[in-house]
């Protein structure tokens, strides 16, 4: 029976933990997905951003008018785009893994793994069990689609985001099923690039997760771009000839293609059998873990989104190097941070937020003042003939502080991040607004002028004031 110091469930950023001070430790990687290397690489951050992008420059040749352009989207070659991205990425897992299978440091189990009892796994290799025994196991087994069991059950053809970047061609008819990134995210890639899409969409709004106006604002987008049916559900689904159709349960109909289902992701617990290693495992189905990564069993420790409080790739990183950094210093172990996590939804309108929302902030007890500030109200909004995106800041009143920020409108993921370190270093507000320069007449002026007003705000006034003033 092989046994190992250490053991590594999952290739995502678990297999970012075999760094040079582990180099003395023989460690073995098992990965039981079809494709080695995770899902960020594989099917999510990575190519949804590369199929983002042509939808962004498709979006804007449809939409230059405004500035005095005449220019038109005339279609999208579907094979050629997903060809090119895949072409990219393909190659790079397949290299990871021969590095892992003939690499002198580490050993590759492909094959589902479940724990039989204390530090100790069956893989399933080719239908032979391969029982595998470590000093130490940490399980990075990430997360899966969740699929209502009215779609799981109907015998119709359907998509997760693991297979729908790899259609044969692109859909004239899309549903999508669900309102959070997954379905924002996919709805931009697909209607950009000339399917129609229909989102159904259970709340009455996208993105519910996010700041009030945040979500509002991209819900009035969504509806302009797609057909969005807030407030329904899919209730039955139908295959024929012709395509599918879902009965929803407002009474109406839609017909589709195609159908891609983004109704959430669950930590991929089941089938590991944490139970029989004595790993508890939380009513959400995610891994325990203490603050350093630790379970409740002795040796077996968790990160990413199998464990997480943030599906994202940056915490499951960041999560990755201190688990690697306590492995090899027990006697010093680091804590997660898991303060100030931002997040963007890369769509159309894109989002980004960091920290609390205006209404998480009231609820926390927070002497609460917010700030809405215009990208139309730069020198660069003006360019830009901007009507609609925001920067909105929440601040707490009694401590001068920023508790949260979300931007909505372009490059609002790039904009966001002096705040995001301003939050993580607890930078003193007026020294980021007026401790450094900010370009003139750069769009980084929102975020100048969003700091400006919540400081003001912060000296007068009681509740949210929204600044559409003239460039300075
Ligand atoms: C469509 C999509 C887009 C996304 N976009 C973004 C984004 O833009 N930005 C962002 O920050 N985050 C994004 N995410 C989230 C991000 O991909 C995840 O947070 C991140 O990849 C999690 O990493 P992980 O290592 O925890 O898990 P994973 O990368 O999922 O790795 C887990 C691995 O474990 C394997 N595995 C599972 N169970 C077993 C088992 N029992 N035995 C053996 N192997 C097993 C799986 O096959 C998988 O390869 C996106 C997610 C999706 C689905
Ligand atoms: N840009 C990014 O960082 C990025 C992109 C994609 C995914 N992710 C990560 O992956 C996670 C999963 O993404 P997701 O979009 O699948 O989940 P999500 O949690 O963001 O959204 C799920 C949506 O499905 C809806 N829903 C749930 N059950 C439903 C049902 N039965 N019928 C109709 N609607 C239903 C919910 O109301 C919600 O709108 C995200 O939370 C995020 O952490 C991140």
């Amino acid at each position: 029976m092989p046994h190992h110091d250490i053991v590594i469930i999952g290739s995502g950023s678990g297999n970012s933990l075999v760094t040079e001070e582990l180099a003395d430790r023989d460690i073995a990687v098992i990965e039981g997905g079809p494709h080695f290397g995770g899902t960020c690489l594989n099917v999510g951050c990575i190519p949804t951003k590369m199929f983002v992008l042509p939808a962004d420059r498709a979006v804007e040749a449809r939409s230059n008018a405004r500035l005095g352009i005449d220019t038109r989207f005339e279609g999208a070659d579907w094979p050629a785009i997903r060809d090119r991205i895949f072409g990219r990425i393909d190659p790079i897992a397949a290299d990871g893994e021969r590095y892992r299978r003939e690499g002198e440091e580490t050993t590759l189990y492909r094959g589902h793994a479940r724990f039989t009892g204390p530090r100790t796994l069956v893989v399933d290799v080719d239908g032979e069990q391969v029982e595998v025994t470590a000093d130490t196991i940490v399980v990075a087994a990430g997360a899966h689609a969740v699929i209502p069991p009215v779609i799981a059950e109907s015998g119709v053809r359907f998509h997760t985001s693991d297979t729908i970047m790899r259609l044969p061609d692109l859909p004239a008819r899309l549903l999508v099923v669900g309102g959070g990134f997954i379905a924002a995210e996919m709805s931009h890639v697909f209607a950009g690039l000339g399917s129609e899409v229909t989102v159904v969409v259970r709340d009455s709004r996208m993105l519910t997760s996010n700041e009030g106006l945040v979500s509002e604002l991209f819900t009035e987008a969504a509806a302009r771009q797609w057909d969005l049916r807030t407030r329904a559900e899919v209730t039955s689904l139908r295959q024929d000839e012709g395509g599918i159709t879902a009965m929803l349960s407002d009474g109406s109909q839609v017909r589709a293609d195609e159908v891609l289902v983004a109704t959430g992701r669950a930590p991929s617990t089941p089938g590991l059998d944490c139970d029989r290693a004595g790993i508890e495992v939380g009513d959400d189905g995610s891994v325990v873990v203490d603050e350093f990564g630790r379970t409740s069993a002795e040796g077996v420790w968790a990160l990413g989104d199998v464990s997480s409080p943030y599906m994202l790739k940056h915490v499951a990183n960041h999560e990755a190097r201190v688990v690697a950094h306590n492995l090899a210093h027990p006697e010093d172990l680091l804590p997660f941070d898991h303060d100030a996590v931002p997040a963007a939804v890369f769509s159309h309108p894109q989002i980004a937020s960091v920290g609390l929302t205006s209404e998480q902030a009231r609820a926390a007890g927070h002497d609460v003042c917010t700030h809405v500030q215009e990208y139309g109200s730069t020198a660069y909004g003006w360019a830009m003939e901007d009507t609609s995106s925001r920067c909105v800041l929440v601040g707490d009143r009694s401590t001068s502080s920023l508790l949260g920020a979300h931007l909505i409108g372009p490059e609002a993921s790039v904009l966001i991040q002096p705040l995001i370190q301003a939050m993580a270093l607890g930078t003193p507000l007026v020294d980021v607004a007026r401790g450094q320069y900010w370009i003139h007449p750069a769009l980084t002026e929102v975020v100048e002028n969003a700091l400006l007003g919540l400081l003001e705000h912060m000296r007068v006034a009681e509740t949210v004031t929204e600044s559409t003033g003239t460039p300075g």
